[in-house]
């Protein structure tokens, strides 16, 4: 039987440019058991990206924060914004800024932690971070500023249990440290070749496929 799929989006569905990689489509499309798209992308990213290809707009954003479910119309909230926005207030209160220019495209959607660009210096905004119980994530594409509590793990079991699945049925694929926990909770777990130390170190399988051509060859192992 086709095991239901959790698949990161940057990094796992992309090219090294970031772009969608086009093969990928037509395989999202035509899986035949429940595709879960898992990305620390605030929740418009995913949601475009499932109606763009065709498939139910069934997601995990905000690395866990927020999820969709299309066959039960439930939206779960499982983290909280205002905690990481004090802590980004309190980054820029002390000169540092979030990097994104003056139209901040990456947090306007985003609903239960803040992201900040990879330029912009990481010591102090883990210190900070940490004073307010909260921890920063770096995917290698943003520094999130999110709660411990918070993980695309835990958002799959949430959304797992209303799609009526064990989160043991689903087979796993991402390229980075929040990919982790999708991987424990998973039954199978692959990181892609360009994944970096904790998801290669988490995944059962590490592929010798990059970016979008490794999620093609881990479809291929579990079909
Ligand atoms: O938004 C990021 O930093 C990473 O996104 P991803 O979880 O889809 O790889
Ligand atoms: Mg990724």
């Amino acid at each position: 039987m086709t095991p239901p799929l959790a698949v990161d989006i940057d990094g796992t569905l992309t090219d090294e440019d970031r772009a969608v990689h086009p093969p990928v489509l037509p395989v999202l499309r035509e899986w035949d058991a429940p595709v879960v798209l898992a990305t620390g992308k605030a929740l418009p990213y995913p949601v475009a990206l499932c109606e763009f290809a065709g498939i139910e707009r069934t997601v995990v954003a905000e690395n866990g924060g927020v999820a969709f479910v299309h066959a039960t119309d439930d939206l779960l909230f499982l983290g909280d914004r205002e905690a990481a926005q004090r802590v980004v207030d309190e980054y820029v209160e002390t000169g540092h800024e979030l990097g994104w220019g003056s139209h901040d495209l990456i947090n306007r959607w985003r609903e239960t932690e803040v992201a900040v660009s990879r330029e912009a210096p990481l010591e102090p905004l883990q210190r900070i971070a940490a004073d307010h119980g909260l921890e920063v994530v770096d995917t290698g594409f943003a520094y999130h500023v999110k709660s411990p509590d918070v993980s695309k793990g835990r958002a799959l079991e949430a959304v797992a249990e209303r799609l009526g699945r064990d989160p043991g049925e689903f087979v796993a694929v991402g390229d980075s440290i929040n990919d982790v926990s999708t991987f424990e909770v998973a039954g199978r777990s692959f990181a892609v070749a360009n994944a970096d130390e904790p998801a290669r170190e988490a995944a059962e399988t590490v592929l010798d496929t990059a970016y979008g051509e490794g999620f093609l060859e881990a479809v291929e192992r579990v079909r």
